[in-house]
């Protein structure tokens, strides 16, 4: 029986539960209120379930000389780092007016808690359904302890990680966790954008294997929807993207990240898949019948066949015929019987016209 629960109110993941995708809004709000609750409304419209953003408590998360490093890079909002990412960096009654926004719009919200302070205000003061644990946690074992103990289900990704440091984050949050342990392992790679070789999905099997009490999923930095979409026919139950409303805006994560069409397509692609997945039991389907009785073959006479002929193989064909006839499966079961009336050579083998 594979692994399910109640990821949010309402809404189960896992088991034959659809694939939970969230929009990673991240940082491409560009530190703008506005564009990020328009990024909410257009997530929902694409069909995401949740809306995701990323809270830091910067003194908290960096130490001073990291903030104070000069950023220099095309994608700085600031000189230094620190004020690089104080500008992109939402205040809490920001967060709480985004959190009323999502509600409205009637999609998830939630955070990746970039340190342990930002934890307690997503868990704490907002409420948020579960926390997301970015990768560069994943192996920040008091982190790890501190958020677990929160009691909330848990994103654990994977990016930047070996197997050995996953399983010691996964006991890790497994021990702290109070109550029903309620994690999902997201395999990632942490490069922007993604290339392809770099992917490793087979790690979702690898995960079920070593983590049988998770949910996996898949955590995407790549360009298009393909490899998320793989992910999900590999059994990927959460799949997060980041999105933005131009791919050529100034921002680390904007040309890795979806446009919200891309992301609709993504999302109506994910329920084909999954509908396409069915179940491992072959049989032929309803829909397959008319197909079947087209171009299905039949047992046909190979020549002219009299009353009274005892049958053998080569009184017999196989071809698709009018009317449809005996199945050729069951040819060699023919072998031997007596044709009570005779056959017309190339006419399919009557039934009623058999004796044993
Ligand atoms: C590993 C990790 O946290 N990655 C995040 C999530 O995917 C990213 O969104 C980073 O915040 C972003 O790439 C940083 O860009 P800059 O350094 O320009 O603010
Ligand atoms: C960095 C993040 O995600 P991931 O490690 O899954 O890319 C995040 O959620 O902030």
């Amino acid at each position: 029986m594979s692994v399910e629960f109640e990821l949010a109110p309402g809404r189960m993941v896992g088991g034959d539960h659809p694939c939970f995708v969230v929009a990673e809004i991240g940082q491409n709000h560009q530190g703008d209120i506005n564009i990020a609750k328009e990024m909410i409304k257009k997530a929902k419209e694409a069909g995401a379930d949740a809306a995701k953003f990323q809270k830091s408590e910067l003194t908290r998360r960096f130490n001073r000389a990291a903030l104070a490093r000069p950023y220099t890079s095309p994608n700085a909002w600031g000189p230094t780092y620190g004020e690089h990412k104080q500008h992109l960096e939402f205040s809490h009654d920001q967060y709480k007016e985004l959190q009323a926004y999502a509600k409205q719009q009637g999609i998830y919200f939630f955070a990746s808690a970039m340190d342990e302070k930002a934890a307690d205000f997503l868990a704490d003061e907002l409420d948020v359904p579960f926390i997301k644990v970015a990768s560069a946690d994943a192996n920040n074992l008091p982190y790890l302890k501190h958020t677990a103990s929160k009691g909330k289900p848990m994103i654990l990704s994977s990016g930047m990680q070996s197997m050995g440091i996953m399983e010691r984050a996964v006991g890790t949050v497994t021990e702290n966790m109070p109550g029903e342990k309620r994690l999902v392992v997201m395999q990632c790679t942490s490069t922007y954008p993604l290339p392809p070789a770099d992917v490793h999905l087979r790690c979702i099997n690898l995960f079920k294997e070593k983590f049988p009490h998770a949910i996996i999923g898949y955590s995407g930095h790549e360009s298009g929807i393909a490899i998320s979409l793989a992910a999900v026919s590999l059994g990927a139950k959460v799949v997060e993207r980041h999105v933005t409303l131009d791919k050529s805006w100034k921002g680390s994560d904007h040309a890795a990240s979806l446009t919200f069409d891309e992301l609709k397509d993504l999302c109506d692609n994910i329920r084909i898949v999954e509908t396409a997945l069915g179940k491992p039991i072959k049989e032929p389907r309803p829909s397959e019948q008319g197909l079947f009785k087209k171009l299905g073959k039949s047992v046909v006479a190979a020549c002219a066949i009299p009353a009274g002929t005892k049958l053998t193989i080569d009184h017999l064909s196989v071809k698709a015929a009018e009317p449809f006839g005996i199945p050729p499966d069951q040819i060699y079961e023919l072998v031997g019987q007596t044709v009570t009336k005779a056959i017309e050579e190339d006419a399919t083998i009557p039934k009623e016209a058999l004796a044993a």
